[in-house]
């Protein structure tokens, strides 16, 4: 999987997030993108997942070297975020059902995947009854766990505790061979290893004065 940014700007009514982004994403490589509160890091994480369209510019989507279009996206694509939601009324097992009707999983069976997600005692517990740890394991392990080249991980470690964040370590470390993960962040230990840091803001579009930041 290869994504291709060229100029790429994005803007909410007048406001500019950014601008004149081009960067090229490769498989094999996981990228952190950074910033502070409100720089950018989701809107860009949407951009590249096809959820949201851009402003200006152009984004090239790739897989073996095939052109792939921004509407076919969504099939190569895992992704857990907070703005994500889950199916309050299943239980777990139900959630990995319905989840996998969609999307396969890589390297273990459905069946194992509660164990996997430590969380076997909550294997016929209302999603809606989850804490909120629970729930961002359930939808980190979803993410890491389906059969898909491009991996998207917006604020990964929300919610969880330290026995939490070594679970995603470990987990992300043993499944991420071959894919492309993208990781927007601002909290080191979850982005440290890494292949490469894009801070946003050296894209946010500065003007002498408000008003020549408006669209012409
Ligand atoms: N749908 C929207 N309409 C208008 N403005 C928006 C919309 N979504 C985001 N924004 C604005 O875009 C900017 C970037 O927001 P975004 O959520 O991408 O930042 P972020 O870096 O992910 O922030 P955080 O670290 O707080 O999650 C903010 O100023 C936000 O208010």
């Amino acid at each position: 999987m290869q994504i291709k940014l060229t100029s790429v700007g994005k803007r909410y009514n007048y406001e500019w997030i950014f601008r004149n982004l081009s960067y090229e994403f490769v498989s094999g490589k996981a990228y952190a993108i950074l910033g502070h509160n409100g720089s950018g890091k989701s809107t860009l994480l949407s951009l590249l997942s096809g959820f949201q369209l851009l402003s200006e510019g152009e984004i090239a989507y790739s897989i073996g070297g095939k052109p792939l279009l921004v509407e076919q996206v969504y099939h190569h694509l895992s992704l857990a975020a907070p703005y994500q939601d889950l199916l309050e009324e299943l239980t777990l097992e139900e959630m990995i059902q319905f989840h996998t009707r969609f999307k396969g999983l890589r390297s273990i069976t459905a069946q194992q995947l509660p164990d996997v997600l430590q969380l076997q005692k909550a294997k016929h517990k209302l999603v809606r009854d989850f804490s909120s740890g629970m729930r961002q394991r359930l939808k980190l392990g979803l993410a890491i766990y389906s059969d898909t080249p491009f991996l998207l991980l917006d604020e990964p470690t929300t919610n969880l505790d330290q026995a939490g964040v070594a679970w995603y370590l470990e987990h992300l470390a043993q499944n991420r061979k071959d894919r492309l993960v993208i990781i927007g962040s601002n909290v080191p230990h979850e982005y440290n290893f890494c292949d490469e840091q894009l801070p946003i803001n050296q894209f946010h579009y500065t003007s002498p004065n408000r008003k020549s930041s408006l669209l012409k």
